[in-house]
């Protein structure tokens, strides 16, 4: 097959006839020529395959399937293959070769006549077909190959009502090659070339046999010939002795002329009604094989015409398939135009749309950005008139307070004055209106309070606790050199320095105040954890100032620790159904500057990762799902404290403790994720301690201790002072707390002081620390939020 089709290379080509294309054809490659049905194309080059090279009426050339053509005109002389088309057998023949002239077979009629020496006796009508078959029998392999046709005129009658029926298939030579419909199959040919050798040797044994019947013929010819000359020698011998003395002879011998020629003529009979049955059973046998030959021709022609319908219905078939899938071919490729078309209209529409929607969304997010630049100056200005109204209310509570403290000591007086002259019962009432009096007190200074913590919040203020222990059995015949003036302010009097100093916290608790009262501050942060902030809650102050107490706290009276964990407890439950949280807890402790898991036995020491987020490796984080659980775990980590040093009183004062809670929120609602965290921690005991006074580990561990806390102060100094690079990492503490101190969390400091006279130079320094942690304005806190959700999150974002 051509593999490139070329038509200058074929240019030169004659055409070597027409066909016409009976179906569609439709190729898939280049080199095939798309044909329609009835369209004439000029054959330049036919091919064994059935592949031929043809060129199309717009001067196309390629190949093209020469079984769906049927030849319609010649251009020049028929091409070989249509030579093919003539069923021959496979001999040569020298039609010259055995040629014999009328004069050379009257010569041999003459010459076996005069053999037999029948003289005039006529042979011409026995010799007529014998000699020429006498002949033939010789050369039968000589002669000539005739084609064999036949006649397809009953076959091709039912045949003719197809139309679309190549014409030349009306007469059909028996051929296995036929290049119109290929109909006649390699074993009709076989088959019909059997028949045919088999009937040639039927005509040639028949030939054998009338040679037979010849020889025999000419036997009895000799033997008439032998008669006839003996008959003629008697003549010769009987005619001079014709006398009357010889009278018995000349009797004898013309008796014996007269038996030889009755012998003659017996013999003469003989030889013709031998010849008349040699006659009629040749005509007889003649007869039968002409019977039997044109029984096997109509058989055949049954069976060719058999075969020959079979295969144009076949054929038909094959073709009305191939029309049939050639049009629904027409029709997918219709379809797909038509698609086409519609993907074109779409991808237009589409592209218009997305003009309209990029315009369109332009235009939101203008209005959008403009609306948000107005609420946020809006919000701005109503924050900062939020700031001006709190600070009047808490002008008008301080006020109030004043008022009220004026009026308490006067009623006080008024009380005193008159307490001789009233009676019980006027008492009680007084009593009463006292009561009244102090509770109206109370919830106003839970509202300022309240409204105070509202503002610290905005500001971002590290907000600082400071809570006096009361003396204590062990602090000896003492003096109290603390004065809570009121909740956010206390005095301290420096008895050496014979100075008094006046400090102002967030809070100030007194000697009396309660675990619960502290944690009321504390409250609203365990609520901040689980709407995903991160907290640091920490005690700090001298050894024996209560840090523990107010963190832990004792069994029966415990501390911001588990008061907190509690709350966090509470919240969730109160959130279930719009929230789902997971808690975990770890207990960690540094001592030395090295960090230790305290929820398991193992002592080695744990490495701080720093990246965006700060990660401990290893760390056991135990999951807990109640305050019980809780307890469980801290218990724990408290044992595993104790466990590890001699004096757990000595050991606790100079490590840092810290309980982490981590807190993994989805909203069930928008699926939007938060995550907090809670540092709790107890810090070791921060009294200087002189250089002279320390030897060997215990100045080690205060070199400990004094390299975090100093790194603890510059990293909040660094945050007031708004510097950019915060030292987080010049110490083992401010690295673990360094995504919680600062930024985008919430502090709580407690400053625990002892009130004995001793402690004073001290608590004046812890005094000191804490005011100026609480100058940190950390601007206001961020959410962890996770991952959004599906939430429509306009104005919630990772800032709120
Ligand atoms: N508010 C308080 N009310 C009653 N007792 C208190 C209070 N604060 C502290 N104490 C008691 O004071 C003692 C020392 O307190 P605590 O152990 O908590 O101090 P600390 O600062 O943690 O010391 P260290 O850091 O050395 O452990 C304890 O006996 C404790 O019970």
């Amino acid at each position: 097959m051509m593999n490139h089709m070329d038509a200058s290379s074929l240019a030169g080509r004659t055409p070597k006839f027409v066909v016409e294309v009976l179906y569609n054809f439709f190729p898939s490659d280049k080199q095939h020529l798309t044909l329609t049905q009835y369209e004439k194309v000029k054959v330049i080059e036919t091919h064994e395959s059935n592949w031929w090279i043809g060129e199309r009426a717009n001067g196309e050339v390629g190949l093209f399937p020469a079984n769906y053509v049927r030849r319609v005109q010649d251009i020049t002389e028929e091409s070989p293959r249509h030579k093919e088309k003539t069923f021959q057998k496979p001999v040569s023949y020298d039609p010259n070769k055995n040629k014999k002239t009328k004069e050379e077979q009257l010569q041999k009629r003459k010459q076996l006549a005069s053999q037999l020496g029948l003289g005039g006796l006529d042979l011409d009508d026995l010799l007529s077909e014998d000699e020429d078959d006498v002949l033939s029998s010789e050369d039968e392999q000589e002669k000539p190959p005739q084609p064999t046709t036949l006649t397809k005129q009953s076959s091709t009658a039912s045949l003719k009502s197809q139309p679309s029926l190549p014409s030349q298939q009306v007469t059909t030579t028996i051929n296995p090659q036929n290049a119109a419909g290929k109909f006649v199959t390699e074993e009709a040919y076989e088959k019909k070339k059997k028949e045919l050798q088999e009937a040639l040797q039927k005509q040639l044994e028949d030939q054998k046999t009338k040679t037979r019947q010849a020889e025999e013929i000419q036997k009895l010819k000799e033997e008439l010939q032998k008669a006839k000359a003996e008959v003629d020698e008697a003549r010769k011998v009987t005619t001079p002795r014709t006398t009357p003395r010889g009278g018995a002879t000349t009797t004898t011998a013309s008796q014996s002329v007269v038996d030889l020629d009755k012998k003659q003529k017996e013999l003469e009979r003989d030889f013709e009604k031998k010849k008349k049955d040699l006659e009629k059973e040749f005509e007889k046998k003649q007869r039968e094989a002409d019977q039997e030959l044109e029984k096997k021709k109509r058989e055949m022609e049954k069976e060719i015409d058999k075969q020959a319908e079979k295969k144009q219905k076949d054929f038909i078939k094959e073709a009305e398939k191939q029309n049939s899938a050639s049009s629904e071919m027409q029709k997918t490729i219709e379809k797909l135009k038509q698609k086409n078309t519609q993907l074109e209209e779409k991808v237009v529409t589409l592209d218009k749309s997305i003009v309209d929607m990029k315009q369109k969304h332009t235009k939101e997010l203008k209005e959008a950005a403009d609306k948000l630049k107005e609420q946020k100056e809006g919000s701005l200005k109503h924050a900062q008139l939020k700031i001006v109204r709190m600070k009047k209310q808490i002008q008008a509570v301080k006020l109030e307070n004043e008022y009220l403290k004026v009026e308490t000591q006067e009623m006080q007086k008024e009380f005193l004055a008159s307490l001789h002259k009233i009676s019980s019962t006027g008492l009680k009432k007084l009593m009463d209106g006292y009561k009244d009096l102090e509770e109206k007190y109370k919830k106003e200074l839970k509202e300022r309070r309240l409204l105070y913590n509202q503002l610290q919040d905005l500001k971002g203020n590290i907000r600082v606790n400071l809570r006096v222990r009361p003396l204590l059995p062990e602090d000896g015949q003492t003096e109290n050199c603390i004065e809570c003036v009121d909740d956010k302010e206390v005095k301290v009097y420096d008895k050496e320095a014979k100075k008094s100093y006046k400090f102002e916290f967030d809070s100030v608790f007194g000697i009396d105040s309660t675990q619960a009262q502290v944690f009321e501050d504390v409250k609203p942060l365990a609520t901040s954890i689980l709407d995903g902030y991160n907290v640091c809650i920490f005690a700090y102050g001298q050894t024996g100032s209560g840090k523990t107490f107010t963190m832990e706290g004792p069994p029966n009276n415990r501390g911001v620790n588990y008061n907190t964990l509690d709350e966090v407890f509470f919240m969730i439950k109160e959130r279930k159904g719009e929230y789902s949280y997971e808690v975990e807890v770890a207990v960690m402790e540094i001592y030395n500057e090295n960090l230790h898991d305290l929820l398991t036995k193992d002592k080695t020491k744990l490495e701080i990762m720093l990246s965006n987020k700060v990660s401990v490796p290893g760390l056991t984080r135990i999951k807990v799902n109640s305050s019980d659980d809780v307890r469980k775990v801290l218990s724990q980590g408290y044992e595993n404290r104790a466990t590890g040093s001699n004096n757990i009183n000595a050991h606790s004062s100079r490590s840092h403790c810290i309980v982490s809670v981590f807190v993994e929120g989805v909203n069930l609602y928008t699926q939007q994720k938060l995550s907090g965290k809670l540092h709790l921690i107890d810090l070791a005991g921060s009294e200087r301690l002189k250089r002279t006074d320390v030897k060997g580990d215990r100045l080690k561990e205060a070199q400990s201790i004094n390299k975090s806390l100093s790194a603890l102060g510059d990293v909040i100094s660094a945050l007031s002072s708004k510097k950019g690079h915060i030292p987080y990492r010049n110490s083992k503490l401010t690295s673990l707390l360094q995504d919680s101190l600062g930024g985008n969390s919430k502090m709580l400091m407690f400053v625990n002081v002892s009130p004995t006279v001793e402690s004073c130079p001290e608590t004046l320094c812890s005094l000191g620390f804490a005011q100026r942690a609480r100058t940190v304005e950390l601007g206001k806190a961020q959410k962890n939020i996770v991952s959004q959700g599906t939430a429509s999150t306009s104005g919630s974002n990772s800032n709120n």
